[in-house]
């Protein structure tokens, strides 16, 4: 046990449950304490679980359809790791940031609109080609299931190639349903896709420990009202994951999956000097 928890690391405590629901951490964090708790009495029901960076490695097809739909469009190609700190929070943005060159640049609408179009068919076409999920997560993913935790993929990535890809690697049966980042008006981070989910799955919000990889994810659990526990290999939009304020930063799936069986799904106990 002692093994598996020594990737997670404490981070900052979580000092009220921002819908009140959950009420005040129930141990102090200094050793071992509680970092994340379910509501009061209850374990945790649910696991919502983010997609690109968290389950799969999708950049190098991202990127893929960038570069063809910059080609296109007769623009120089640009680095996959610069590809990688643009993505987050939909393909939108993603194409905001690559035609503007910029974290906080948008394109004029003409050219968005036809820059969508080329990247919606050449990401058709290379989705899945490279994509791999990450060390761990098929395995962890069944942990979880063991454990008796329900399970939902909510991802800013558009349907249709959430869908395809998470089919490819038969990852879609092990989620009762993928919410992609077209199936609301609104994407993470705000809170109403997670919302959504745990009302989905009749699971109460506080009891849904959010899973994923970026700012993005955190704060639209944290606006939910709900845990959140960040995986230390994802996209961070170039944020060290560090700054990012969540319940705890874990290196595979199967970390978690041990902190939560070893608690009854009750919470994260951090162990002693694993910061
Ligand atoms: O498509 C994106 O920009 C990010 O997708 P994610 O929410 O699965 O990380
Ligand atoms: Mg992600």
């Amino acid at each position: 046990m002692q093994g598996a928890l020594r990737g997670l690391r404490q981070r900052r405590p979580r000092r009220r449950d921002p819908a009140g629901a959950a009420g005040e951490l129930r141990a102090p964090l200094r050793g071992g304490g509680l970092n994340a708790a379910a509501p009061a009495g209850a374990p945790f029901a649910a696991i919502l679980c983010d997609l690109d960076g968290t389950l799969l490695d999708t950049v190098p097809d991202i990127a893929e359809a960038v570069n063809a739909m910059l080609a296109e469009l007769g623009r120089a190609p640009i680095a996959e790791g610069v590809v990688a700190g643009y993505v987050g929070q939909g393909v939108d943005v993603l194409l905001h940031r690559v035609l503007g060159g910029g974290h906080d640049a948008r394109a004029e609408a003409a050219l968005h609109g036809r820059a969508r179009r080329l990247f919606d068919l050449a990401y058709a076409a290379s989705n899945g080609r490279r994509a791999r999920p990450y060390p761990g997560v098929v395995a962890g993913l069944e942990a979880f299931r063991e454990l008796g935790l329900r399970l939902a993929c909510i991802t800013n990535k558009p349907q249709a190639p959430s869908d395809a890809v998470l089919a490819q690697f038969g990852l879609d049966r092990r989620f009762e349903f993928t919410l992609g980042g077209d199936a609301l008006p609104q994407r993470k981070p705000q809170p109403e896709p997670l919302l959504h989910a745990a009302h989905r799955l009749g699971v109460p919000v506080p009891a849904c420990l959010m899973l994923g990889d970026s700012a993005n994810d955190a704060r639209a659990a944290r606006a939910a009202g709900m845990a959140v526990v960040l995986v230390d290999y994802g996209y961070t939009e170039g944020r060290p994951i560090g700054e990012i304020e969540c319940d705890a930063v874990i290196p595979s799936f199967l970390a978690l999956a041990e902190a939560l069986r070893a608690s009854g799904r009750r919470s994260l106990r951090i162990a002693a000097g694993a910061a």
